[in-house]
C-alpha cells in the first residue's frame, strides 16, 4: 500500500524539504550517513518502519532507544529527523501530514546518495506506531556474532532472503563500532585461537592497536578501512582479504553458501547496488503501520 508518491496532494515538496536538512547536516558532520542508515535499519526490525525507535523514554515507559542494542544508536540520527519534522511542519499545508517513519525513510534514501550510493525512488506512506518498549527489542536485532544460519533466521522472519541480507550488511561499508562490539575476534576468540583464524592477520595487528585492551569505551572506529566514508562495493573486497569487522560480515565470504554472493558484487558495483536497492525497498516495508493502527505524530519523540 506504500506508494512513491504518497503526498503529492498533502505535501507535494517534502522530499526537498527534508533533503535540504540533511544536506545541511552532512556538512556538518559525516556521521549523519551512518546514523540514519542504522537508526532507519533499527527502526524496521523493531515494531516495524513506525518510528517506534525515535521515541524518548518517559517516567512510565523504558523506550526502545534504552535497550543496550540500540545505545550506540548516534545521536545525529535522531536529530536529522527532528530537524527534518521541524522544516516539514513549518510549511502550513504540510502541517501534521507527514509521518516521521516516512522522514526516516527518506532521510535514509538521501544520506545513501550523498555519500556515493545509489539514488531511489522511496517509497511512502507509513504511519507512526503506538508502542515503543525496551523490552521489545530483545532478540530483535543481530549480533555481531551471528553465523549465517542465524543472520538468515532473523532476516526472514522479515521477508528478506539470503541476497537481501548480504545487500544490506554492505551498509557497514561507512560509519564506525566501538571496540567492544569484536573486541572477542582480535583477542580472546578461543583457546586454540586468540585472534580469530578468518581474520587477515595484518587488519588484526592493526585492529589490537587501534582498540588495544582495556581501550576507552567510547573510542570507535572505522568499519571499511579502506573508503569509510564512500558507500561503496569496497566492503565486499575486504571480505574477500579477511577484513569483515565482525563475525556476522565475514562469514558471508567464509560460508560457502554466500560467498558466490560475496564475490559477484565486490567485482559488479552495479549488481550490488541494483540489490541494495531492492532489499532496502523491502525493508522498507517490514511492518508498516497504516489506517487506524498508527498516527501521524506531533513531535517524533514523544506519542501524540
Ligand atoms: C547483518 C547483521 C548486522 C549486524 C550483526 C550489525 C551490527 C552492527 C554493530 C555491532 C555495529 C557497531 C555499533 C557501534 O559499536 O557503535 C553496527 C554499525 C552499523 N550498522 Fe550494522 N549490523 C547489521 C546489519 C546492518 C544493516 C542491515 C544496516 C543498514 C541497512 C546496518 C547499518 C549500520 C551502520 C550504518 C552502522 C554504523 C553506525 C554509526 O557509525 O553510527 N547494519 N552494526
Ligand atoms: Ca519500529
Ligand atoms: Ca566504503
Amino acid at each position: 500500500q506504500l506508494n512513491t508518491n504518497f503526498y503529492a496532494q498533502t505535501c507535494p515538496n517534502v522530499e526537498s524539504i527534508v533533503r535540504n536538512v540533511v544536506n545541511q547536516k552532512f556538512q556538518q558532520t559525516f556521521v549523519t550517513v551512518p546514523a540514519v542508515l542504522r537508526l532507519f535499519f533499527h527502526d524496521c526490525f523493531v515494531e516495524g518502519c513506525d518510528a517506534s525507535v525515535i521515541i524518548a523514554s518517559t517516567p512510565g515507559n523504558k523506550a526502545e532507544k534504552d535497550h543496550p542494542d540500540n545505545l550506540s544508536l548516534a545521536g545525529d540520527g535522531f536529530d536529522t529527523v527532528i530537524k527534518a519534522k521541524a522544516a516539514v511542519d513549518a510549511i502550513a499545508s504540510c502541517k501534521n501530514k507527514v509521518s516521521c517513519a516516512d522522514i526516516l525513510a527518506i532521510a535514509t534514501r538521501d544520506v545513501i546518495q550523498l555519500s556515493g550510493g545509489p539514488r531511489y525512488a522511496v517509497e511512502l506512506g507509513r504511519l507512526d506506531g503506538f508502542t515503543s518498549k525496551a523490552s521489545n527489542v530483545e532478540g530483535k536485532l543481530p549480533k555481531p556474532t551471528f553465523n549465517l544460519d542465524q543472520l538468515n533466521a532473523m532476516f526472514a522472519s522479515h521477508g528478506l532472503n539470503q541476497a537481501d541480507m548480504i545487500a544490506l550488511s554492505a551498509a557497514h561499508t561507512v560509519g564506525f563500532s566501538h571496540c567492544n562490539k569484536f573486541s572477542n575476534r582480535i583477542y580472546n576468540f578461543s583457546p586454540k585461537n586468540p585472534v580469530d583464524p578468518t581474520l587477515n592477520k595484518a587488519y588484526a595487528a592493526q585492529l589490537q592497536q587501534m582498540c588495544p585492551k582495556g581501550v576507552d569505551p567510547r573510542i570507535a572506529i572505522n568499519m571499511d578501512p579502506i573508503t569509510p566514508r564512500v558507500f561503496d562495493n569496497i566492503y565486499f573486497q575486504n571480505l574477500q582479504k579477511g577484513m569483515g569487522l565482525f563475525t556476522s560480515d565475514q562469514v558471508l565470504f567464509t560460508d560457502q553458501r554466500s560467498k558466490g554472493t560475496v564475490n559477484l558484487w565486490a567485482s559488479n558495483s552495479k549488481a550490488f547496488e541494483t540489490a541494495f536497492v531492492n532489499a532496502m525497498t523491502k525493508l522498507g516495508r517490514v511492518g508498516v503501520k497504516t489506517g487506524k493502527n498508527g498516527n501521524i505524530r506531533r513531535d517524533c519523540g514523544a506519542f501524540n
